[in-house]
C-alpha cells in the first residue's frame, strides 16, 4: 500500500530551537493513526508543517498517487488537495442551526464565482442530511449550533470539514472535555471515517487512544522515539522514561 501523506526527513527551527528533528512519518489512504508525546514533543508543529502554517527548513512533504510536494501549496491549495484539520476548540457558528452550518461549509467546498450565486439545492439539502446522519447528528438539524453539547459541537465541526471531502483528517485532541459516552461515540466516528479516508488524530488521554485501537507514533524533540501498537510503544523503554522517567 502506498502512502498517502509522506513526510520525510522534515526539521524546523524557531529562534535556533529545533521543534522538528528530522521527522519521517507516513500514513496511508485509509488508515487510523494516533500521534501521541509529551508536551512540546512538536505534535502541533507537524500538523502546522502538514497544513502549509509552518514552513520546515528541510526535508519533504509528499501528497497523494503522483507524489505531489505540499510544500509547494499555500495553506488554502492544501486544504484543496483533500487536507482538513479539526482544531481543539470547535468554530462553529453558534447563531446558525446545525444545518445551517453544513450548508454552509458545503458553500464554501465551491469556487469563489459559483459561491455568489449559489442557493441550497435539493442535493445539497440531500447531502447535509447525510453529512448529520454521518456524525451522528441526524436528529438536532434544527437546532442552534451553540445549544449542543461540547461533544455535538465536535461532531458538527467534523461534519463541516466532510462536507470538503477530505483524503486526510487531522484531528487535535477530540476526546478534550468531552463525557464518557461522547468520547465513545468520538471513537466510533473516527474508526467508521478512517475506513474510507486516512485519520490523525493527536490526542494526550491514553484511555482515549486505547479505544481508537489503531497504530500508535510516539513524537519526542520533534522526532519519532517509536511507533506501533499501544501496548508495543507503552512497553518501550525509551517511552516509558519520557513519560515517567523525570
Ligand atoms: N512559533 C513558535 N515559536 C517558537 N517556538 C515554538 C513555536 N511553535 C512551537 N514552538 C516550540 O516548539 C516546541 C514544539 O511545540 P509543539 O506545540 O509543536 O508541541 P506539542 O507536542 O504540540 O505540545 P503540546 O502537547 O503541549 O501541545 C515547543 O518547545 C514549543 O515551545
Amino acid at each position: 500500500m502506498s502512502a498517502l501523506l509522506e513526510v520525510d526527513g522534515i526539521s524546523v527551527s524557531f529562534d535556533g530551537f529545533k521543534a522538528i528533528n528530522g521527522l519521517s512519518f507516513s500514513i496511508g489512504p485509509a488508515e487510523l493513526r494516533a500521534v501521541i508525546g509529551p508536551n512540546g514533543a512538536g505534535k502541533t508543529t507537524f500538523m502546522d508543517i502538514v497544513t502549509g502554517k509552518t514552513r520546515p527548513d528541510e526535508g519533504r512533504v509528499l501528497w497523494g498517487e503522483s507524489s505531489v510536494s505540499l510544500l509547494k501549496l499555500n495553506e488554502a491549495q492544501i486544504a484543496r488537495a483533500g487536507v482538513g484539520r479539526k482544531f481543539q476548540r470547535p468554530t462553529v457558528f453558534e447563531d446558525q442551526s446545525v444545518a445551517d452550518n453544513l450548508t454552509m461549509a458545503l458553500k464554501a467546498n465551491r469556487s469563489p464565482f459559483p459561491v455568489l450565486f449559489w442557493k441550497p439545492s435539493p442535493q445539497s439539502r440531500a447531502r447535509v442530511a447525510e453529512l448529520a446522519e454521518e456524525v451522528g447528528l441526524a436528529g438536532q438539524t434544527a437546532r442552534k449550533a451553540g445549544e449542543l453539547s461540547h461533544g455535538q459541537k465536535q461532531w458538527l465541526e467534523i461534519g463541516m470539514l466532510l462536507a470538503q471531502e477530505p483524503r486526510l483528517l487531522l484531528v487535535d485532541e477530540p476526546a478534550a472535555g468531552m463525557t464518557l459516552a461522547e468520547r465513545e461515540q468520538t471513537t466510533t466516528l473516527l474508526k467508521r471515517l478512517a475506513e474510507t479516508r486516512a485519520v490523525v488524530v493527536v490526542e494526550h488521554d491514553m484511555d482515549f487512544v486505547r479505544r481508537l485501537d489503531c497504530k500508535v507514533t510516539v513524537l519526542h524533540q520533534g522526532a519519532v522515539l517509536a511507533e506501533g501498537s499501544l501496548d508495543h510503544v507503552t512497553r518501550n523503554p525509551d517511552v516509558i522514561e519520557v513519560y515517567l522517567g523525570r
